[in-house]
Formats: structure tokens, C-alpha cells, sequence
């Protein structure tokens, strides 16, 4: 059984919680004041209001993390504004009871905490789906974030490849009163625009030549969540007079069909592309622009916002480390230094493909040097010029797919078939995956 640490500064609640805990079994050290509390980093689980008397639980949680102190937090709070939420998942929070809650809650929350870290033997700081930020612009990013989780108006997140719009997506939609309902995402790129209305829409059985039966589109399916319209830029002209008619009057008619449908969905979008100008070129209409983007969030690139690029770098070590068995404890002030003033153009993806190629290479001990996409990308060029130079012109096109082959396989490999992971470290959604995969046979 674990040892917890209690830090509550209200004596009845304070009182009760410690009986509950050690009722079920668990030693407990309770305290009123954090300052109050010795050694912090023994216990196996702190349970921390999030408004204490002297000093905001926050604000503590950040000298912890500040102090290297990684022991997993359970936050019990009156107050669960959204961006109370979204403060304290940026330190490593593991979960948030909202008072007043029942005594299973909280037992059966503190068991599976205690379990993870267990069968971890690490706190769960880093695991996937943990979000990261410390500059002034992303703290910025983060309250609005919160905001647009408390309301139910449509987001457009907006930012380059790679700087977490799809990620802020997902913690809109958790971190909303919707999160129990799905999480359903569309690539308006990855999908043929004869089929993206479909699958938005679904449609009838006949509704055109492969129709054999009744199809729900993922404005359906969405139903009581959320619905992600990624890429929402590539989204054809005549299908976004259709998107934004069902989002004036929430209905809709599959394709084929005449009786009208409604759905209960909030809709978030994104796209890397300057919609502003699209609308000028008038490749976008600007009433489904002012529609979608009732929040506006920019991401702003990594290179505009580099304080963050340490802390993301210790995250993404840390999960290469349990991803991979290496022990790579971290990174020499040089390579850090070069770290911080490359470009990053692929922003947190691309350093994040950095990070875990250094790891492998590195296994152990500090890393003295990253290898950059742009460094491997001339090997590749190189070693690429030399087979293409021996090719005859009949052999391109096989070229063209066993390289393409032989990458998905190897990569499909590594993952352990994880399509997900695979179709993200390309950069491409999971969709277009499963169409690679398929026409090249795999
Ligand atoms: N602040 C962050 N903290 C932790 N991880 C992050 C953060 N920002 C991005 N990531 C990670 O970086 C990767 C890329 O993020 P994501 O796919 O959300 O980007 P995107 O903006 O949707 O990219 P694209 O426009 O190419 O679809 C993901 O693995 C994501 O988890």
C-alpha cells in the first residue's frame, strides 16, 4: 500500500479524507500548509487542494516540478474553472476530483494512480497525451484553451504543422462536458472530395455507384461530442456552403436521402493554412469562417515561443526512454544551445522525431548531440542519388513504391503496427495510411 500525503487547509475535509484513505488502508501524512509538508518526494501520491490559505495549490505544484520533485498529484478542487484545469495538467496533474465527490471516487481514483505507478515504477509526468508549455504565449494558449472547453461554441485552431492543433483538440473535447460523448475526426485533405461529403453526411443505400447500404457520416456518429474538421482549409467550396448550413441550423440530410437529420455536435476545426487570404482569393467563404471560428486559437510555431523547447525536449526524452528501454538522462548545455536556436519547421513533431532518433542512437547517459531531420534528410539525399543513378527508366516507378514500401514496412515494424503512430510521424492521418498501405499491398 502506498504512503500519501494530504495537503488540505479546510480541518473538517482534511479530517474526513485521511479517515476514508486510511480506512481503506493507506498510511496518510496530512498537513494544512504546504510548507508544512517534509520530503514531499517520498510519498507515492500527493492529494493537493487547489485553493489553500497561503499559497495557491499551483503555484506549489510548480516549485514541486521546479524542484525536480516528480511524485503524481491528485488535485481536489471546488473549483474546477477551466483554467485551473488546464494550469495544472501543464505540471504533470494525474487526475482532478471536483468536490464534493463520493468516497468510491476518490479510492478507486487513488488505487489506479497508485497502480500506473507501479507498473511504471515512474510517475506518470510524461505519458502520452501530457501537454507542455512555458512560454508566455502557449500560458496564453492554455486559458484559452480552458475557455473553450467550459462553452460549447465552435473553436478553429489555427498554427503550422505540428504545433499541437490536433492535441488542443482532443483536450477541448476532454476537458468539456462532452467528453463522454466521441471524439470523431475528419481530414478534409486526406479524403477525395467526391467522398468527404459522404463521409460527413453518410448517405443512403444507392445514393450513388458502391452505395450497398445505409451509411452514418461522422456528423452522425459525432453525435454528443465533438467533431474535428482537421485541415478544414482543403474543404471544397460547394461542400462548405453544406457544412455551414448544418451549423446555422444543426441539420442535415444524408446524401441521397430527403428526410432531414439533426445532430447534436460541437464542432472543432483546424487548418496550417492563412484562411484570411483564402477568403480574399475566394477560395474560402467567410461566413463559414466566422462561424467556425466563434474561438479563434493560434498556436504560435516553436521557433517564436523557444522557451518551451527544453521542457518538451526532458518530456519526449522521458517517453523515449520507457518506449525504447534507454536510459538517456538527459542533455549537454551545448546541444541544448543548438537545440534551441535551430528553426524547427516541423515544430513539436519534428523535434519530437528528433529527440527520439538522438535517444536511440545516444541509449544512455547525456545527449552531446541531436541528429537533426536536416542532417539525416542529406544522408538520405545521398545514399538515394547513388541507387538512382544505377536505375533504368523502366525502374522508377518500382523505385518509387519499394522505397515507399520498404519505409511503411520498416516503420510498421518498429510500432508494432500502430497505424496511429506510424500515420503521425508522417505527418499524414490514418486514413491516407490505410490507402498506402492497401495500393501497395501491405
Ligand atoms: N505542447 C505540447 N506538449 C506535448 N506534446 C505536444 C505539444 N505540442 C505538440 N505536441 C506533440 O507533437 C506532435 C504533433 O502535434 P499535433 O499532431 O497535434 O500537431 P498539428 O498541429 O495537429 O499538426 P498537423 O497540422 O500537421 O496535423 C504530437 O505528437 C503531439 O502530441
Amino acid at each position: 500500500m502506498g504512503s500519501i500525503l494530504l495537503i488540505e487547509d479546510e480541518r473538517n475535509a482534511r479530517y474526513a479524507l485521511k479517515r476514508v484513505l486510511e480506512d481503506a488502508g493507506f498510511s496518510v501524512v496530512d498537513v494544512e500548509d504546504p510548507k508544512e509538508a517534509k520530503n514531499p518526494d517520498s510519498f507515492s501520491l500527493l492529494i493537493l487542494d487547489l485553493k489553500l490559505k497561503n499559497l495557491s495549490g499551483i503555484d506549489f505544484l510548480q516549485e514541486l516540478r521546479e524542484r525536480g520533485i516528480n511524485v503524481p498529484v491528485i488535485v481536489i478542487t471546488a473549483y474546477a474553472n477551466p483554467e485551473n484545469i488546464i494550469s495544472a495538467s501543464r505540471y504533470g496533474v494525474v487526475d482532478i476530483l471536483k468536490k464534493p465527490f463520493e468516497r468510491e471516487e476518490l479510492l478507486e481514483l487513488v488505487e489506479r494512480v497508485l497502480e500506473e505507478k507501479e507498473s511504471s515504477g515512474e510517475p506518470q509526468r510524461y505519458s502520452e497525451g501530457v501537454i507542455v508549455g512555458e512560454s508566455k504565449k502557449m500560458v496564453e494558449v492554455f486559458k484559452k484553451v480552458g475557455m473553450a472547453a467550459s462553452t460549447d461554441m465552435n473553436v478553429l485552431l489555427v498554427g503550422e504543422t505540428g504545433v499541437g492543433k490536433d492535441m488542443l483538440a482532443k483536450v477541448i473535447h476532454e476537458k468539456s462536458h462532452r467528453k463522454e460523448g466521441p471524439f470523431i475526426a475528419i481530414n478534409c485533405s486526406a479524403i477525395p472530395e467526391n467522398l468527404l461529403e459522404a463521409e460527413l453526411f453518410g448517405y443512403r443505400k444507392g445514393a450513388f455507384t458502391g452505395a450497398t447500404r445505409d451509411i452514418r457520416g461522422k456528423i452522425e456518429l459525432a453525435e454528443g461530442g465533438t467533431l474535428f474538421l482537421d485541415e478544414i482549409g482543403d474543404m471544397p467550396l460547394p461542400l462548405q456552403a453544406k457544412l455551414l448550413r448544418f451549423l446555422e441550423t444543426k441539420s442535415f440530410y444524408r446524401l441521397g436521402e430527403e428526410r432531414e437529420r439533426s445532430s447534436n455536435v460541437r464542432v472543432i476545426a483546424a487548418t496550417n493554412r492563412n484562411l484570411r487570404k483564402m477568403i480574399e482569393e475566394g477560395n474560402f467563404r467567410e461566413d463559414l469562417y466566422y462561424r467556425l471560428s466563434q474561438i479563434l486559437i493560434e498556436i504560435p510555431p516553436l521557433r517564436e515561443r523557444k522557451e518551451d523547447i527544453p521542457i518538451l525536449i526532458e518530456m519526449f526524452i522521458d517517453r523515449a526512454n520507457k518506449e525504447f528501454g534507454t536510459s538517456v538522462k538527459g542533455v549537454s548545455k551545448v546541444a541544448l544551445e543548438e537545440a534551441i536556436s535551430y528553426e524547427w519547421k516541423g515544430n513539436v513533431r519534428e523535434l519530437k522525431n528528433v529527440v527520439y532518433k538522438t535517444v536511440l542512437e545516444t541509449k544512455g547517459g547525456y545527449i552531446e548531440k541531436f541528429i537533426f531531420d536536416q542532417e539525416c534528410r542529406e544522408n538520405v539525399e545521398e545514399l538515394l542519388n547513388r541507387c538512382m543513378s544505377m536505375l533504368s527508366e523502366e525502374e522508377y516507378k518500382e523505385f518509387l513504391a519499394r522505397a515507399e514500401k520498404s519505409l511503411l514496412r520498416y516503420l510498421l515494424d518498429k510500432y508494432e503496427g500502430n497505424k496511429s503512430k506510424v500515420a503521425n510521424l508522417l505527418g499524414i492521418s490514418r486514413n491516407t495510411l490505410r490507402m498506402k498501405l492497401k495500393t501497395l499491398g501491405l
